[in-house]
């Protein structure tokens, strides 16, 4: 993505101002940033959910693909009531631009791999709320998107269940080996998950970036310290 600029009317300021991020295929990118730095507003642009004012996405053009799908899941996950979890992930096949990507076999697949079978039946409403993030997150993956993309899945989440989707999800990514961007105020789901940190400033620009994925156990803590010492200097406070 160059030079993004996205304003909205009734704001003074500019959403995003002059972004420029790259997205490595393979990638687990992660956005890290306080409230109204335009970081969903980013997300959405690239789900093909709004639009750049000025600016392009420049798209890897692979099979002649040059908007490649995108899986979105968002803090809710946004289930069909009325439909079974296996229905809900079979939903996707529906859409015309789906289609194609979607395998009926391939979703039992991605229910059994990541240990969600036994839910294959139930409806939202017998779900806790892991369980049903959990299947938005298969529901997104089943239409072999080449992005995934996730808004805060876990921010409405207890501690202890987002923890542990926390891992699931960095299993389910390395395994699927998905390029994925997450968008989170969480310094230390980011230091989980990110193969690398993008840190968004007031006014959508990525302040400054970290690689993660080369950093070893001992370097980890002064790494945080660093990362949030940025964090402060933009005025910003992570949660
Ligand atoms: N459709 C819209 N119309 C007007 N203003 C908007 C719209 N969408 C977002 N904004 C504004 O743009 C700014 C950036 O919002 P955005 O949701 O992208 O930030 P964010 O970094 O994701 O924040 P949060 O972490 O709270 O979700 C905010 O001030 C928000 O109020």
């Amino acid at each position: 993505m160059t030079s993004a600029h996205k304003s909205f009317a009734g704001r003074r300021e500019p959403v995003l101002q002059g972004l420029d991020l790259d997205v490595p295929t393979g990638e687990f990118l992660v956005l890290l940033g306080s409230s109204g730095s335009g970081k969903s507003t980013l997300l959405r642009i690239i789900a093909g959910l709004d639009h750049l004012d000025r600016g392009e996405i420049d798209w890897p053009s692979v099979d002649g693909d040059t908007r490649p799908h995108t899986g979105v899941v968002f803090q809710q996950p946004y289930l069909m009531p009325w439909l079974t979890v296996r229905e809900n992930i079979a939903f996707g096949g529906r859409f015309k631009n789906h289609r194609e990507r979607f395998d009926i076999a391939y979703a039992d697949e991605l229910l059994a791999r990541f240990g969600l079978s036994g839910l294959a039946g139930y409806y939202p409403d017998q779900l806790s709320g892991g369980q049903a993030q959990r299947v938005a997150v298969i529901r997104a993956v089943a239409v072999r998107p080449r992005l995934l993309l996730l808004d805060e899945p876990f921010s409405a989440l207890d501690p202890a269940t987002r923890s542990d989707l926390q891992s699931w999800l960095g299993d389910l990514a390395r395994d699927l080996a998905f390029t994925t961007v997450l968008v989170t105020h969480d310094l230390d789901e980011a230091l989980r998950l990110a193969d690398r940190i993008a840190l968004f400033g007031r006014g959508g620009t990525v302040r400054q970036q970290w690689r993660i994925a080369d950093v070893n156990q001992d370097e980890r803590a002064p790494l945080r310290t660093e990362i949030l010492e940025h964090y402060r200097d933009s005025s910003l406070t992570p949660s």
